[in-house]
């Protein structure tokens, strides 16, 4: 009696253990299922362009309109990113000043004043001019004088091509308070803000009204760019950003080569690649003129027609936009439809309004596909 009952529990147990293996097996078929019928169904958008030129940022923007943007948790891991940013802009501003100094043109080390106090002016350059590795208050206060200093505000102005400043640099100096807290929780405006190179391929799967969409982000510095060709298959549509401010910049990528090459003509070279070549006869090219907001602040200080000989429409926005648009279309041998867009990447409510019109173009694109239209 007792070696029946043994025996009728070792096969119940057995019976249990090959439901819960079919129950898993059964799983992975779903699984495997679900995924065929994705892979058939998600457009797939590539970003490409140059380093900076709002990739990433495009990608953030996707996670905050049509996902649930980014919880606290995520939010707090953008302060490590933040800090550097703050760190690094602090030294190069320090260099760039202690060099100024010694050629005279600051009036001493001593840039910056906060009024009133006994011992005289802060020497909030001296500060700044020493390495730092965490942002103190001390640093937060010396870069928040030195930063509104006339002096070196008109340094940064009229020297813009003679060091790389970031361009979020003047937006996180004028909250440097708020970030130097020790309580400080970026928010989504920060993260936007926020400037990491990518060195990886990150996929972001997200629902565009109906719409499954996989958008794959590439790093674009110039060693980044092997890695591109493993994702050109299956491409529905690419998103090519340029960045319309940087036709006074150079590649620091190459400081040794004699003569440094121009961002703006490098980004042109780039697309130009792109458009014309045979992977993507078929796919639909989206180029965002990324970076609207800084030409539009930097074209009356660095004229365009200084890095482009053959403009002549001044400091006007709309002509150098379109100059600047008209020089990228040149490229375009290929003759490939181009939907051009001019954005600012980091503006939220203006890529949900360019977004508006691409998700219009990757549709027909996926309808092209499917074979539903012509
Ligand atoms: N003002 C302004 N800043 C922008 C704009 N687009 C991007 N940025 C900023 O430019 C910096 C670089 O943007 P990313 O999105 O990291 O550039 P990326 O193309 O991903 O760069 P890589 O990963 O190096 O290839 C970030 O600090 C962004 O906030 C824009 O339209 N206007
Ligand atoms: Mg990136």
């Amino acid at each position: 009696m007792g070696q029946l009952v043994s025996n009728l529990k070792k096969a119940r147990e057995k019976a249990r253990e090959e439901k819960r293996a079919e129950a898993h097996s059964d799983a992975i078929d779903h699984q495997i299922i679900q995924d065929s019928i994705r892979s058939k169904k998600e457009c797939n958008i590539l970003l490409l362009g140059s380093r900076g030129s709002g990739k990433s940022t495009i990608v953030k923007q996707m996670q905050i309109i049509h996902q649930d943007g980014f919880d606290t948790r995520e939010r707090a891991e953008y302060r490590t990113t933040i800090y550097k940013n703050v760190l690094d802009s602090a030294a190069t501003l320090a260099r760039v000043i202690r060099r100024r100094a010694q050629l005279g043109a600051l009036p001493t080390g001593r840039v910056s004043a906060r009024p009133g106090t006994a011992e005289g002016p802060t020497p909030a350059a001296a500060v700044l001019a020493q390495t730092h590795a965490v942002l103190t208050p001390a640093l937060a206060d010396a870069i928040w004088h030195v930063a509104r200093a006339p002096a070196v505000e008109k340094l940064v102005d009229e020297h813009p091509a003679d060091f790389y400043l970031m361009d979020c640099v003047g937006y996180f100096f004028s909250a440097i308070h708020r970030i130097a807290d020790p309580t400080y929780i970026p928010s989504e405006e920060d993260i936007l803000h926020a400037r990491a190179e990518s060195t990886a391929i990150i996929e972001t799967r997200f629902s565009m009204g109906g719409l499954a969409i996989c958008i794959l982000d590439v790093g674009g510095q110039r060693n980044e760019r092997r890695k591109w060709m493993h994702c050109f298959e299956s491409v529905t549509s690419i998103i090519f950003c340029a960045a319309v401010s940087e036709y006074d910049r150079v590649l620091e990528e190459e400081p040794r080569m004699a003569t440094l090459q121009n961002r703006m003509r490098e980004s042109l070279y780039l697309f130009e690649s792109v458009i014309n070549s045979r992977w993507f006869l078929r796919t639909s090219v989206i180029l965002f003129l990324t970076k609207i907001d800084v030409l539009k602040r930097k074209l009356p200080k660095v004229p365009l027609g200084h890095y482009f000989p053959e403009y002549t429409g001044g400091n006007d926005l709309q002509k150098a936009a379109k100059y600047i648009l008209w020089k990228f279309m040149q490229k375009n041998r290929a003759k490939l439809p181009v939907y051009p867009h001019l954005t600012q990447a980091n503006d939220t409510k203006n890529i949900r309004l360019v977004f508006a019109v691409v998700k219009e173009t990757i549709q027909q694109r996926a309808l092209k596909d499917s074979g539903i239209l012509e």
